[in-house]
C-alpha cells in the first residue's frame, strides 16, 4: 500500500538528517585551510606560527599575519610537540577533554546498529501483517478495491465474446442474492479462471460481473504477491481474503494467476519458497470459506497449462471460462463498442475494418480506434474518416511508414514487380482472398506490402486455399525471377518462403491433405512455441515420404505461379508501372489492370504531390547502375502479405489449438467459416 513507501521515505529522511546533525555537532567547527603536518612544523621552525589550540590529533593554529589553518597529527602522539612549538614561541592552547555529553558519545557510537534494530522491527512488524494503525504493512495485500460507485463497466462494453458472458451472466443473479440463491440450492462456483490471450478483455469481463451485480471489487496482480521475504506473499493473501470477507458480496480479480500459481518445485532459483507459500496459503483460503456468502475470485490468465493442478481441483479454479480473440463478427462488435466513443464520417464501416484486422485483440482494436482518432487530430479533422482508419491499421500491423528511407528507382521497381506477383497470383487463384490493397510505401520492416482480405473467420482451410495461399506467397519471388532472371532474386522473399512452406507442412502432417502420406497426424505445433514438433517416433520411411510430400505441393504451387505470371505478364508490367505512378493502389485499380483496361487515378491523388513522392525522378546519369538490387542486399526486406500474419495468428491463435473446453469447441466449429476443410 501506499502508506508503506511514505513511512519508508520518513524514515529515511529522519535517519539522515540525524547523521547530518551529529556530524554537525561531531565537528568541532573547522576554520581555516588544511595543511599537512610537515608544513606546519616547518612553519613552527621558522617561527611563523603564533598560536596553536590543540584538541587531540587536529590542531588549529594561526600564523603571524593573522591566517587560520588546520593540521592533523600523523599516526600516533607526537610527544615533543609541546616542547616544540613553546620552544618556537607559539601560545598553546588546549580544548577541555570531552566536548560532547556522555548520551551523545553513546548515541553516535551505537547510532548504526540503533539504525539497523530500527529496520529490523519495522520488517517484521510488516511481516506480520499486523502494522497497527498506522496501516503501513507489507503484509497488507496490495489489492485495489473498487465500490460499486466506481464501476461503470458493464456487459454492454464487453464485446465479442457472448459465450464468455453466458459463462458468467449466473454468477451475477448469485452476487446479487447470494442467500436466495442458496435456499434455491444454486451451486456455485467459489473460482473461475478465465483463459485467454492477453487483451481479450478478461480484466474488463470481471470488472463487469461486479459492474452489473453491483459489489465491491478486487483487483490485484499475481505478481504483486511475489516479494523477495518470505512469508510476506501469504500474508498478503490472508489479508486479501480477510478484506474481501468484510466487504462479501464481491469480486476478487487476480491477474496473471501463473505469477502464484505454477505448479510447485517447478521454479528455479531461491523464491521457490515464497512463491509455494503463497500458493499453499491461496489453496487454503480458498477451501475455508464456505461460510463466506458471496466471494467470487476470478482469476485470469493465458497460460493454463503452467498452473498447478492444486489450484484447478474442485472447489476452487473449477470453472474455466474461454475469452479468446474475437472472430470477425466479434471485431465488429468490439469495433462499435469503442467507435460510440468518437466522432467518425459516414463511410466508416465497422465490418470492413473488423475484416481486416484478423488476429487483433480487444485491446488492439481499442488501440486502432485510438489510433485513427490521433491520426484525424494530427491532420486538424473534424471527424474520423476511413482513411485514417486505413492508416492506423498500417501503421499498427506495420509500423509506421518510412518515406524517408532512402531507395533508388530500381529497389523500388523490384519491390513493385514483387508486390504486383503477389496481388496478380492472389487474383488468379481459386478460392483465395479478394485483395484490398497494393502498396510499395515502406513501413516498419516491409518494403511494400499486398494486402488480402479475409472473408471472415480463419478456423478453417480447404485444400484449394492453402495450395493457393503457397501460390500467392510464391508469387513475389516468381515475379522477380522472370524480370531479372534467376540471379538477381532479392532475399526479400524469406517471409513469404516460410509461409508457403508452413501451409505445405500443415497440409501434410496436420490436416491430412496428402495422399500418400494420408491423415495422419505427425507434427504439431506447439501453441506456444509456435515450433512444429513431432507427434509420435516416425519410421525413416514415413519422414521421406512426408518431405517428399511437402516438397510436392511446394513445386506444384510455384510452378503453377510461374506459368500464371508468364501468361499475364503483360499485367505485371503494367502493375508495376501503376505502383511507381501511385505507390499504392486498391481493389478498384487492381480489378482494371485485371481487366486490362487503364486505370483510374486513386480518388485522393494529385499529380503534383511529387514532392511527397517516394518514388525518385529517373536519373539519366544514374543508368549505369544497373546491377543495384542483388547487390545491394535488401536485406530485412520483410517483404510480406495479409497470408503471412494469417496463416501465424491462425496457427498460434490459442483459442483453436488449446481448447479444453468442448462448449467452446463447438463454438470455433459453429463460427467458422462455411468452407468445409479437406477436399
Ligand atoms: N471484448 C472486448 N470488448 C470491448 N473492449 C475490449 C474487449 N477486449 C478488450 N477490450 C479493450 O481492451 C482493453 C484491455 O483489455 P483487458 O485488460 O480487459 O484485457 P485482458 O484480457 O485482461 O488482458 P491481459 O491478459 O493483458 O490482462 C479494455 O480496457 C478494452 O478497452
Ligand atoms: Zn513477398
Amino acid at each position: 500500500m501506499n502508506d508503506i513507501s511514505k513511512n519508508l521515505i520518513l524514515w529515511i529522511v529522519i535517519a539522515l538528517m540525524l547523521i547530518l546533525l551529529f556530524q554537525a555537532l561531531g565537528s568541532s567547527g573547522s576554520t581555516g585551510n588544511t595543511v599537512d603536518y610537515t608544513t606546519f612544523m616547518r612553519e613552527v621552525a621558522s617561527e611563523r606560527v603564533s598560536e596553536a589550540n590543540i584538541n587531540n590529533r587536529e590542531i588549529q593554529f594561526r600564523n603571524r599575519s593573522g591566517e587560520m589553518f588546520q593540521t592533523f597529527i600523523p599516526g600516533n602522539d607526537d610527544p615533543q610537540l609541546i616542547d616544540t612549538l613553546l620552544a618556537r614561541n607559539v601560545t598553546v592552547i588546549g580544548e577541555p577533554p570531552e566536548k560532547r555529553s556522555l548520551w551523545l558519545t553513546l548515541l553516535l557510537n551505537w547510532f548504526p546498529f540503533l539504525l539497523l534494530i530500527g529496520v529490523w522491527i519495522f520488517f517484521m512488524r510488516q511481516m506480520q501483517g499486523g502494522g497497527g494503525r498506522g496501516a503501513m504493512s507489507f503484509g497488507k495485500s496490495k489489492a485495489r478495491m473498487l465500490t460499486p460507485d466506481q464501476i461503470k463497466t458493464t456487459f454492454a462494453d464487453v464485446a465479442g465474446c457472448d459465450e464468455a458472458k453466458e459463462d458468467v451472466k449466473e454468477v451475477v443473479d448469485f452476487l446479487r442474492e447470494p442467500t436466495r440463491f442458496q435456499e434455491l440450492g444454486g451451486k456455485i462456483p467459489k473460482g473461475i479462471l478465465m483463459v485467454g490471450p492477453p487483451g481479450t478483455g478478461k480484466t474488463l469481463l470481471a470488472r463487469a460481473i461486479a459492474g452489473e451485480a453491483k459489489v465491491p471489487f478486487f483487483a490485484i496482480s499475481g505478481s504483486d504477491f511475489v516479494e523477495m521475504f518470505v512469508g510476506v506473499g501469504a500474508a498478503r493473501v490472508r489479508d486479501m481474503f480477510e478484506q474481501a470477507k468484510k466487504n462479501a458480496p464481491c469480486i476478487i480479480f487476480i491477474d496473471e494467476i501463473d505469477a502464484v500459481g505454477r505448479h510447485r518445485g517447478s521454479g528455479h532459483g531461491g523464491g521457490n519458497d515464497e512463491r509455494e507459500q503463497t500458493l499453499n496459503q491461496m489453496l487454503v483460503e480458498m477451501d475455508g470459506f464456505e461460510d463466506n456468502k458471496g466471494i467470487i475470485i476470478i482469476a485470469a490468465t493465458n497460460r493454463p497449462d503452467v498452473l498447478d493442478k492444486a489450484l484447478l481441483r474442485p472447489g476452487r479454479f473449477d470453472r474455466e471460462v474461454n475469452v479468446s480473440l474475437p472472430d470477425v463478427k466479434g471485431r465488429e462488435q468490439i469495433l462499435k463498442v469503442h467507435l460510440r466513443k468518437i466522432r467518425i464520417a459516414e463511410d466508416v464501416d465497422p465490418k470492413v475494418i473488423a475484416r481486416g484486422t484478423p488476429g487483433f485483440s480487444g485491446a488492439e482494436l481499442a488501440n486502432l480506434v485510438n489510433e485513427s482518432a490521433l491520426f484525424a487530430a494530427r491532420n486538424h479533422k473534424k471527424i474520423v474518416t476511413m482513411n485514417e482508419f486505413e492508416m492506423a491499421k498500417d501503421k499498427i500491423k506495420l509500423g509506421s511508414e518510412r518515406r524517408t528511407l532512402s531507395m533508388t528507382r530500381e529497389e523500388l521497381e523490384s519491390t513493385a514487380y514483387h508486390e504486383a506477383g503477389h496481388a496478380i497470383i492472389g487474383s488468379l487463384v481459386p478460392g483465395y482472398w479478394p485483395l484490398h490493397k497494393v502498396t510499395i510505401v515502406p513501413r516498419g520492416r516491409a518494403l511494400g506490402v499486398a494486402f488480402f482480405l479475409p472473408k471472415g473467420d480463419e478456423t478453417s482451410y480447404t485444400k484449394e486455399f492453402m495450395e493457393s495461399a503457397i501460390s500467392v506467397a510464391y508469387g513475389g519471388r516468381v515475379a522477380e525471377e522472370i524480370i531479372y532472371g534467376k540471379d538477381k532474386v532479392t532475399s526479400g522473399a524469406s517471409q513469404d518462403i516460410r509461409v508457403a512452406t508452413s501451409y505445405a507442412r500443415s497440409m501434410v502432417t496436420e490436416y491430412g491433405l496428402s495422399e500418400k502420406v494420408g491423415p495422419i497426424l505427425t507434427l504439431e505445433q506447439n501453441s506456444f512455441s509456435g515450433q512444429p514438433q513431432k507427434v509420435a517416433t516416425l519410421s525413416p520411411e514415413l519422414s521421406r515420404l512426408i518431405d517428399d510430400e511437402i516438397k510436392f505441393f511446394i513445386d506444384k504451387n510455384y510452378d503453377r505461379a510461374m506459368q500464371l505470371l508468364k501468361d499475364n505478364i503483360d499485367i505485371l508490367h503494367a502493375m508495376k508501372d501503376a505502383l511507381m505512378t501511385y505507390e499504392t493502389i486498391d481493389a478498384s485499380q487492381i480489378k482494371e489492370l485485371m481487366q486490362r483496361k487503364p486505370v483510374t487515378p486513386p480518388k485522393d491523388w494529385e499529380a503534383d504531390s511529387v514532392k511527397k513522392s517516394i518514388v525518385p525522378e529517373k536519373d539519366t546519369d544514374d543508368s549505369d547502375n544497373d546491377n543495384s538490387i542483388s547487390e545491394k542486399n535488401v536485406s530485412n526486406t520483410d517483404v510480406s502479405n495479409e497470408a503471412t500474419s494469417m496463416a501465424e495468428k491462425a496457427q498460434q491463435d490459442y483459442s483453436k489449438d488449446n481448447n479444453q473446453s468442448t462448449e467452446s469447441k463447438e463454438n470455433t466449429t459453429a463460427n467458422s467459416e462455411d468452407k468445409p476443410q479437406g477436399s
